[in-house]
């Protein structure tokens, strides 16, 4: 039998976070080959560590290269192809907290819902003879929901990054991106549709539903839904 391969996240918050959640939990991290290692070695517990990106590790959860991992909620909805049924999230961590929305133009003011949005489409197709551009880099996510709120008249535009600059450079009308504190929405003359709230987003501690199961992986998942503070043995 393989060893249980844990993926963390490689940069940024989401790894600084979740070190910090595994330490409060007596699970301290140690990366092997120092700050640019993509291995590491969590104490006390028996498996294969890989830093990887946080889509690179939704994407190993739900094709089953990886049996945990720590990353984005969105991510994981927006890379399966199935919903769901791929990944089990089994502990929300209380940080990496984003919400998925859809905005359009604060000079839209007959646009506040998804209906207006529908009926935007169709208009703006009469007049333009061509659809709305959504910029987005969620384009799963996006098309389940357009399709659950009856939006049909759009066409994704596929967003690398800047995505909130999209209607002001001209490459989008509308945009589905992820805002926490809504700062770059206004920077850039954007505003939330009322019904516009399609995920709530933060980084969680999901299973692999493909990845070959066993007790030794149970095991390690009973460790990691410890709470801080609790299970570690002191002398008295
Ligand atoms: N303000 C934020 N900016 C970017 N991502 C955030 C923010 N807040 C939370 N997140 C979450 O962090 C995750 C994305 O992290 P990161 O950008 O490191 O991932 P990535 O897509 O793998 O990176 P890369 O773009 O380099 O491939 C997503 O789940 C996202 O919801
Ligand atoms: O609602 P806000 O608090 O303004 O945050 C949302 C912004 O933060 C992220 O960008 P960031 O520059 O952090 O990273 P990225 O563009 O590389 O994803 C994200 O892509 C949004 O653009």
């Amino acid at each position: 039998m393989s060893r249980i391969t844990i993926a963390v996240p490689s940069k940024g918050r989401l790894k600084e976070q979740t070190e910090d959640w595994l330490a409060s939990i007596g699970h301290t991290v140690r990366q092997i080959g120092g700050e640019r290692g993509y291995t590491a070695e969590i104490e006390g517990i028996d498996a294969e560590v890989r830093l990887l990106s946080a889509s690179e590790i939704a994407q190993g959860l739900i094709e089953g290269s990886l049996h945990l991992g720590v990353t984005g909620e969105d991510l994981l909805h927006d890379l399966s192809p199935d919903g769901p049924v791929d990944f089990e999230v089994l502990k929300r961590l209380g940080f990496g907290g984003a919400d998925v929305v859809v905005a359009v133009p604060q000079a839209w003011f007959d646009v506040d819902t998804m209906a207006d949005l529908e009926a935007a489409g169709a208009a703006f197709r009469k007049a333009h003879n061509r659809r709305l551009r959504v910029a987005t880099k969620y384009l799963r996510i996006t098309r389940r929901y357009f399709a659950q709120k009856s939006v049909g008249e759009y066409r994704l535009v596929e967003s690398a990054g800047a995505t909130e600059a999209a209607p002001a450079t001209g490459t989008a009308d509308v945009v589905v991106d992820i805002t926490t504190t809504g700062a770059t929405l206004r920077a850039n003359g954007l505003k939330v549709l009322d019904d516009g709230v399609i995920l709530k987003s933060q980084a969680s501690l999901t299973r692999s539903i493909r990845a070959p199961w066993s007790e030794e992986a149970n095991s390690i998942v009973q460790s990691l839904m410890r709470q801080p503070g609790t299970g570690t043995k002191r002398p008295l």
